[in-house]
């Protein structure tokens, strides 16, 4: 570089043709000289800073010279004949240490360093064991502090929520308490069956139809009505908490339009939430539409929009979707607008958000909201995201979009619920651990300060297993409480496929198996059988893990252990419903077991008992199963046969 420069600016004759010859002699000397004179800079300019250096500890300073030290070739011979001992003291040799540690030429450290330890005349000698006092600053440390626990920082609706009992059979609230409600819907309620209220629907209820009280059109003061998210336990009715106050709110619409719409995350859920919808809008003239692939785009359209002269018609209030599809019909339906929508609920929230790749929430606020028009600031109803309450915002009439968000295991996570854009939200939860962390490493998904709550009615328990026993186990536990209906778990559709093969060839067990094997018409059916107590045992993979509502499921199995708190707390979910009591074992391999049990104590599960089958027990399964194994075996050749050809 130096070079360079001297080179290009030494000669300001440089170009002259006579000057040249001589020019390019002259400068190639002066290169030479400045050259030195760097070189010789940069020599003092190291030396001054290598006292300093010294100070730091003789360790590095020896790793740093080994590292500069390049690379040496391998002799191809006589260096073979050396011992790896000689070769290395050689190399320590040519490092300028010495083989023998503890000789005082050894001292580790260079001469200048060695020169900083002696104390220089008048000044005291360091003290024995004392560190060696540095000039400057010396980055890293010699003791090691324990780092300070990070503690979540939760806003405070997150860390304050409001508090709802967990227990579905103490402290009702009678229906004839919340005189809000309609008396239509009151009369629904007790046609069935339900003469009270569940705490979540006693707190929820209330709050949901305040907020809806100015009708349409934004609430008191002039402010949008806080977006709400309800945390409580499996079978804890949280459905009804969100069906009755909308349905309510609706009931007395002129024009129909898409008012509601209600996420869910499967296809079988969102029948479920549609079917529940239907009872409690059946004698009013709000009409519900589920829109979720289950039938062809154009049936759904029908169900949707009607072209009249003069545009279209909208043919649905409410509108219970999954993603996917309600994407579909935003691109796709002419006249499909969801520019009236006043409540946006999303059920099974934690996993819609989970879900948030594809996008779904911003195409729905982008529709809402109509995104990239701009807004006629002479319209009658005007329709803008929440923003600062001013005199002018209030001038006129605006309609809000609430957000209802519903989970057993709603996210504690702030960054991810910042995701779906929540105004002033109030959170109803029965869990009260939102202080703290977990202070052990265990796996516990990937949100913040999770505990959450079980049904009051449901014991947990786990069964030591080898994993060629765990199939005997199954059936012993089956065929030994002999249940009208069990869930059993697994976490693939394969593995649920092997296992109903199996527990068939076995026999003795109506047996079935619900996964993505099956079309959604096939499931349906499944469904439906194991609703009617047809089938004993259904064998499913997580599809059936949440929210899925089948009354008399009294056992849960895990076949295969579930990765995650989340998908245990749905899985043993399916059981102690509604206030009911229900058991859920898990079969757990040796390794699995310390992890399992760590997870469900950061959980808080109350109480979980080890159940231990004997092999006097499952020894009388043995001759049948050994039977039941071969024929699996048959079958699966014969299935990958099949698929072959
Ligand atoms: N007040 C009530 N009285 C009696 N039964 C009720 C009441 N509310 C709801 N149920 C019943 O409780 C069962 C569970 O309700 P729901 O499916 O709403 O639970 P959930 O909290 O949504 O559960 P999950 O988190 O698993 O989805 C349903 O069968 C429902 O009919």
């Amino acid at each position: 570089m130096a070079l360079f420069h001297v080179a290009r600016y030494s000669d300001p004759k440089a170009g002259s043709a006579e000057a040249e010859a001589e020019g390019e002699a002259g400068a190639r000397g002066r290169a030479r000289a400045l050259l030195e004179r760097l070189q010789c800079r940069a020599r003092e300019r190291q030396q001054l800073r290598q006292p300093e250096t010294a100070v730091q500890s003789a360790e590095p300073a020896g790793r740093r010279r080994r590292r500069r030290r390049p690379r040496r070739r391998r002799r191809p011979s006589g260096s073979a004949s050396q011992s790896p001992d000689a070769r290395r003291a050689k190399r320590r040799k040519a490092d300028g240490e010495d083989a023998n540690p503890g000789s005082s030429e050894t001292a580790p450290g260079t001469r200048a360093e060695r020169a900083e330890a002696q104390p220089t005349p008048g000044e005291r000698p360091p003290e024995e064991g004392a560190e060696p006092q540095a000039r400057g600053p010396v980055l890293g440390g010699f003791t090691r502090r324990k780092a300070p626990k990070v503690q979540p920082f939760l806003p405070l609706w997150l860390a304050e929520p409001r508090g709802v009992r967990r227990n579905v059979t103490e402290d009702l609230t009678p229906i004839e308490a919340i005189p809000e409600v309609h008396p239509d819907l009151q009369k629904q309620l007790r046609a069935h069956g339900i003469s009270s209220y569940f705490p979540v629907q006693a707190a929820v209820i209330p709050a949901l139809l305040e907020s809806a009280a100015g009708g349409f059109l934004i609430g008191k003061g002039g402010y949008p009505p806080s977006d709400l998210c309800v945390s409580a336990p499996t079978g804890s009715g949280k459905t009804l908490a969100f069906v009755i106050p909308v349905v309510q709110a609706l009931l007395h619409r002129v024009v129909c339009h898409i008012r509601a719409l209600v996420m869910l995350p499967t296809k079988e859920l969102a029948q479920q939430v549609s079917k529940v919808f239907n009872i409690y809008t059946d004698a009013t003239p709000l009409r519900v539409a589920l829109v979720t692939g289950q039938k062809s785009l154009a049936k759904e359209q029908e169900s949707l929009v009607q072209k009249t002269a003069d545009g279209y018609r909208c043919l649905a209030d409410i509108v219970v979707a999954t993603p996917g599809r309600l994407v579909d019909h935003i691109d796709q339906t002419p006249g499909f607008s969801l520019q009236q929508l006043r409540f946006l609920v999303i059920d099974e929230a934690d996993r819609m958000i989970d879900s948030m790749h594809q996008s779904w929430l911003p195409r729905v606020v982008a529709a809402a909201f109509h995104s990239g028009d701009p807004v006629d600031p002479c319209a009658l109803l005007q329709r803008r995201q929440p923003q600062a309450v001013t005199a002018r915002s209030t001038c006129y009439p605006q309609m809000p979009l609430q957000k209802l968000l519903f989970s057993a295991t709603l996210t504690q996570n702030p960054e991810k619920l910042q995701q779906l854009g929540l105004y002033q939200p109030r959170l109803f939860s029965t869990g009260l651990a939102h202080k703290g962390l977990k202070d052990k490493d265990v796996e516990v998904d990937e949100d913040l300060g999770e505990k959450y709550t079980f049904p009051v009615g449901l014991t947990h328990h786990y069964v030591p297993c080898s994993l060629s026993s765990k199939p005997l186990a199954v059936l012993r536990l089956v065929l030994g409480m002999n249940f009208s209906r069990t869930l059993c778990f697994t976490n693939s559709r394969d593995s649920s496929h092997r296992l109903f093969l199996l527990v068939q060839a076995f026999g003795g067990v109506n047996v079935a198996e619900f996964s993505s094997r099956y079309g959604p018409g096939q499931r349906k059916k499944i469904l439906k059988q194991f609703e009617q107590g047809k089938i004993q045992l259904l064998i499913s993979t997580d599809a059936t893990a949440r929210g899925i509502d089948v009354q008399g499921v009294e056992l849960v199995v895990n076949f295969d252990a579930p990765q995650y708190l989340r998908t245990y707390v749905h899985r043993v979910g399916r059981t102690a419903r509604a206030g009911k009591t229900g058991q859920a074992f898990t079969l757990l391999l040796k390794v699995q077991e310390k992890k399992f049990l760590r997870m469900l104590a950061e959980a808080g599960v109350p109480e979980l008992v080890r159940c231990e089958i004997s092999s006097e027990l499952l020894q009388p399964l043995v001759p049948r199963y050994e039977e039941a194994l071969s024929q699996l075996e048959r079958t699966v050749k014969e299935e990958q046969k099949l698929k072959a050809v």
